[in-house]
């Protein structure tokens, strides 16, 4: 059973079409990034799923109920973006109070406790006020609390936002940990190189709707391109692999080899090269990175007409039928 499975899932708030129809599934032990510019409807889904939004049609469904209900939440870990933490609350007494709003008793909190804060690398400075912290330690601490009560999913927004580059890799580390729990993990961030690095499956949500989805391996492939490298001080013999129908260009001490979409390969070209008693140092099929994707994806939208608008006040009322 699917963990997350949305189909043609649309949400209006008044005028703004935020989801415009968008079905995706995320399979049990998965890490699923998603991507999209500000304003693509990102926490929109998420809110959905987690019940603080209500959807205006389609289906959504988390670990199996429809999207909302009240019991599955307790199943379910949350990390909001920019989350605010007090920071006259200590790492103990924050988890603490969580660990109170779960229900769990004294002995169960105070287990929990170390164990989260061993898990995050926080527990030598639990006793500290929040206040004393740095980015990275609140956003671990922010982890903490979405799996403080052991659950199976955990949704996180934006999880190394504001985060150094060694912060960020304790963070991913600690992501990987969680998934080889068993557990899955659902998240949004900008930085497309963390997501690159971590997903299993990736979804590009633009303006409301998923414009590409699949592995990271499915959406950086680039069918039909080969890099070759030779030994060094030979020579590529682009004529003759131009003559079987090969065009090659130089890139640095590589050469790029169009072979083209299909059946055709690139053997034709290493038996040429061999047969001319070249060889081989390196052989890639070409890959471009998730940035790449991504940007050609979004580069089709008119400059800032993704961006958030600037948010006007609007009536309590009007608000309230947003939800
Ligand atoms: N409560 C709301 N009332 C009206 N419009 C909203 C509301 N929340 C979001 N929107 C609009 O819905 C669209 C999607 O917003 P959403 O916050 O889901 O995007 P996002 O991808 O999470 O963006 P960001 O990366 O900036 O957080 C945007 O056009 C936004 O302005």
């Amino acid at each position: 059973m699917a963990v997350v499975s949305t189909t043609e899932l649309r949400k209006n708030y008044g005028q703004i079409a935020a989801l415009k129809g968008v079905s995706i599934q995320v399979e049990p032990g998965q890490i699923y990034g998603l991507l999209g510019q500000n304003g693509a409807g990102k926490s929109t889904l998420v809110k959905i799923l987690l019940g603080i939004v209500r959807k205006t049609g389609g289906d959504a469904y988390l670990l199996g109920y429809p999207a909302g209900t009240t019991d599955v939440r307790r199943r379910v870990g949350y990390l909001p973006e920019d989350h605010q933490f007090p920071g006259y609350h200590t790492a103990r007494s924050l988890l603490d109070f969580y660990g109170r709003l779960y229900g769990l008793s004294r002995d169960d909190r105070q287990k929990r406790i170390a164990e989260c804060l061993e898990i995050v690398g926080l527990q030598k400075r639990m006793d500290y006020k929040i206040r004393t912290y740095s980015k990275g330690m609140k956003q671990r601490l922010g982890i903490a609390q979405a799996f403080f009560h052991d659950p199976e999913v955990i949704f996180l927004d934006e999880p190394t936002d504001g985060v150094d580059p060694v912060g960020r890799k304790e963070i991913r580390d600690l992501l990987q940990q969680l998934k080889a729990e068993g557990r899955t993990i659902f998240f949004n961030s900008h930085l497309l190189s963390e997501v690159e690095m971590i997903s299993d499956q990736v979804a590009i949500l633009q303006k409301g709707e998923i414009v590409r989805q699949g592995t990271v391996a499915d959406l950086t492939r680039q069918e039909g391109r080969f890099v070759i490298g030779l030994a060094p001080g030979q020579a590529f013999p682009t004529e003759a692999v131009g003559k079987i129908g090969y065009a090659a260009t130089r890139s640095g001490d590589h050469w790029e080899v169009v072979t083209g979409v299909g059946d055709r390969g690139i053997d034709a070209v290493l038996g040429l090269l061999h047969e001319q008693g070249l060889s081989l140092r390196h052989l890639v099929e070409k890959k471009q990175t998730l940035e790449d994707v991504f940007v050609s994806m979004v580069e089709s939208a008119e400059p800032g007409t993704d961006r958030r608008p600037a948010r006007v006040a609007r009536p309590v009322a009007a608000r309230r039928a947003d939800r």
